[in-house]
C-alpha cells in the first residue's frame, strides 16, 4: 500500500498549473518508491475544486483544470468534483483545510503557489492546525512576525526551498544548506548572492547590447518575472529572499529594513499604471542602462543585481563586478549564492544554478513536498 501524501494547491497560475502536471508525469517514479501524492484540492483566487467524497482529484481532473486555466483562466466545467464554489475567500480557507483534514482524518501538505500578500494570515491558520506547509509565494514569510512565527513554529513541517533558490529541484538546496550549517553550530558571517533569475537574465544579456526594455519582456514570456515585473526590478523579490535567509539566520528584522534599489523611477510605480501601461514605459530606461554598462566596461566590469547580508543588515542593488570574479561570470537566469561562515570563512560555500522558471519552481515545491512523506505513516 502506498504511502499517500494529502496535498492541497493554492494558486494556480504558471507555478501551480506546472505543479500539477509534474504530479501526474512521475506517478510511476514514486510509485516505485511507495508513494502517492493525493491532490485533494485546487483553490485559486475564485474557486476551490474539491474531490468527490473526501476522495482526491484524479489524474485526468488535474490535467483538465491545469489545461483550462492556462487556455482561459477558469477552472473547468463538468469535473468529476465534489465541489467548485465561487465567491471563495481567504477567511474561509483555514476552515475547508481544517475540514478537509477532519473528514480524512489524515495530515496535509498545503502548498502555497499563489503570489498573494493577503493568504499569510490564513496561512498562519492552517499551520495552527498543524498541517504541513510548502511555500514558493515568499509574501507570507516576509510579512508580519505574527504570520512569520505560526509558520516558523513548524519547523521541519514547513519547506521553502523554492522561495529563495526556484532551481532546486534536488540539486541546489539553499535553505536546507543553511539549516544544515546553523544546526552543526557554524555561524554565518555573511551571505553574498545573485539571487534573481530575472535580474541575473537582465544583466547578462545588456552585455550584448540588447535593450533594457526587450530583455524585460523576454524574462517575462519565459516566466521568470513575477506576475508584476516590477517586483523583480524594484528589488522587492530579491530583498524579500535575503530576508527569508535572515529570519532563518534569526535575524528580528522586517523588509523594510532591506537597503533596496529600484530600477524603475516613481513615475512608472504601479499605483500609478497597470503592468502593461509599465512595460510600455519602459524603452525610457533603455539609455541610461547602456550608459550604466559602458561605464562598468570600460573599468572591466559588468553590472550584477547582488545581495549582501551582513552584520544584521541586508542591501540588494546593482553592485559593478570585475568580467571574471564569480558574479561577473553568471549568465543568463543563473543565481549564485556565496556563504561565508567560521568553517567557510575564506573559500566560501557556494551554490549555483540555473534560475527562475515555472518549470524548475514546480519542481521545487514538488521536491518540498516529498521531503515531507515522513509525516504520513
Ligand atoms: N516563476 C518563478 O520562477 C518563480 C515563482 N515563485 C513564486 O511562485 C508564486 C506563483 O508564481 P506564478 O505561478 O508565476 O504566479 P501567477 O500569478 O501565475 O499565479 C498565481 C495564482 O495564485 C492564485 N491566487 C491569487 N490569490 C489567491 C488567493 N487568495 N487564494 C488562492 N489562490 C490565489 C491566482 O488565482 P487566479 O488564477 O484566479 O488569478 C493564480 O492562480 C509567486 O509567489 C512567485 O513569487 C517562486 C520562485 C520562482
Ligand atoms: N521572479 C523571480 C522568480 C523566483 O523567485 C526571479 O526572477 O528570480
Amino acid at each position: 500500500m502506498a504511502r499517500k501524501i494529502q496535498l492541497t494547491l493554492l494558486g494556480c497560475g504558471g507555478v501551480g498549473r506546472q505543479l500539477l502536471r509534474h504530479i501526474v508525469s512521475t506517478r510511476k517514479l514514486h510509485e516505485d518508491q511507495g508513494l502517492r501524492v493525493a491532490v485533494m484540492a485546487v483553490v485559486d483566487s475564485k474557486s476551490i475544486v474539491l474531490g468527490e467524497k473526501n476522495e482526491e482529484l484524479d489524474d485526468t481532473a488535474l490535467l483538465q483544470i491545469s489545461l483550462a486555466k492556462e487556455k482561459n483562466n477558469q477552472m473547468p466545467a463538468g469535473l468529476n468534483a465534489r465541489a467548485v464554489r465561487k465567491e471563495y475567500f481567504d477567511a474561509t480557507l483555514a476552515a475547508a483545510i481544517r475540514t478537509i483534514t477532519e473528514e480524512t482524518g489524515r495530515p496535509l501538505v498545503v502548498a502555497d503557489c499563489t503570489a498573494s500578500e493577503k493568504i499569510g494570515q490564513a496561512l498562519a491558520e492552517i499551520a495552527d492546525l498543524n498541517c504541513c506547509i510548502v511555500l514558493a509565494n515568499k509574501k507570507p514569510l516576509t510579512s508580519s512576525f505574527n504570520v512569520y512565527d505560526r509558520i516558523a513554529a513548524l519547523n521541519r513541517r514547513y519547506r521553502c526551498e523554492s522561495t529563495v533558490k526556484q532551481e532546486v529541484g534536488a540539486a541546489l538546496p539553499v535553505i536546507a544548506t543553511l539549516n544544515r550549517l546553523l544546526n552543526s553550530g557554524d555561524s554565518i558571517r555573511k551571505i553574498v548572492g545573485a539571487l534573481s533569475g530575472t535580474l541575473g537574465f537582465v544583466m547578462s544579456r545588456l552585455e550584448y547590447g540588447e535593450s533594457f526594455s526587450d530583455i524585460v519582456r523576454q524574462a517575462k514570456e519565459l516566466g521568470y518575472t513575477e506576475p508584476d515585473p516590477r517586483d523583480d526590478l524594484g528589488g522587492m523579490d530579491v530583498a524579500r529572499k535575503a530576508l527569508i535567509m535572515a529570519r532563518l539566520m534569526g535575524w528580528r528584522i522586517n523588509l523594510e529594513d532591506v537597503e533596496v534599489e529600484c530600477l524603475y523611477p516613481p513615475s512608472l510605480a504601479p499605483k500609478l499604471m497597470s503592468t502593461m501601461q509599465f512595460l510600455k514605459g519602459l524603452p525610457e530606461l533603455d539609455l541610461p542602462m547602456r550608459n550604466r554598462v559602458k561605464e562598468a566596461a570600460a573599468r572591466g566590469c559588468v553590472l550584477r543585481y547582488v545581495a549582501t547580508i551582513e552584520n544584521f543588515h541586508c542591501k540588494v542593488g546593482i553592485v559593478e563586478q570585475p568580467q571574471q570574479s564569480a558574479l561577473g561570470q553568471l549568465h543568463g537566469s543563473d543565481n549564485l549564492v556565496e556563504i561565508f561562515t567560521r568553517c567557510y570563512s575564506t573559500s566560501p560555500l557556494v551554490i549555483k544554478g540555473a534560475g527562475a522558471g515555472n518549470d524548475t519552481t514546480a519542481a521545487g515545491v514538488l521536491a518540498d513536498v516529498l521531503d515531507l512523506q515522513d509525516y504520513f505513516g
